[in-house]
């Protein structure tokens, strides 16, 4: 990997990120145990803002627009299960997209802060 670019670039920008929350959305659409969470939520809303979120936390040129993971998980009384199964189908997705392993952990590490703002709220 080269390491003077940003891991966004090594992604392959915003084609990969969208194809990698496109993957994402179909995951969360044969789950059974997740799909519940999503019922009547805005899913073109959602593609965008999480796109967006990958960007930044991979240091793309995008600013995050949406709402607080906070304010968006609140209620919805996620259990330490429910997230580590939709990190899981999240990992499912980058490998469906052939996002190298490493690569994968980058943007998990990325995201893995927002974790103590969606659990049990
Ligand atoms: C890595 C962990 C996660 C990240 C980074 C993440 C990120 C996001 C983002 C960016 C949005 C859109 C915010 C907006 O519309 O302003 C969102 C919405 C949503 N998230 Fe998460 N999320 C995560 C985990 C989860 C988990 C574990 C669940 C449930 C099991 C969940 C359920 C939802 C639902 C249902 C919405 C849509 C809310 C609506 O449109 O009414 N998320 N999430």
């Amino acid at each position: 990997t080269n390491s003077s670019s940003t891991v966004y670039e090594q992604l392959g920008g915003a084609s990969k990120v969208s194809e990698i929350v496109d993957n994402f959305v179909w995951e969360i659409e044969y789950d059974e145990q997740i799909l519940p969470y999503f019922e009547g939520a805005n899913i073109d809303r959602f593609k965008q803002k999480l796109s967006e979120q990958i960007c930044v936390v991979t240091n793309g040129p995008c600013e995050y627009t949406g709402d607080t993971m906070q304010q968006v998980h609140t209620g919805m009384n996620i259990t330490e299960h429910h997230f580590n199964r939709t990190v899981d189908l999240l990992i499912n997705a980058m490998n469906k997209a052939n996002v190298p392993h490493p690569l994968q952990n980058k943007v998990l590490k990325g995201l893995a802060p927002t974790r103590k703002d969606m659990l049990y709220l």
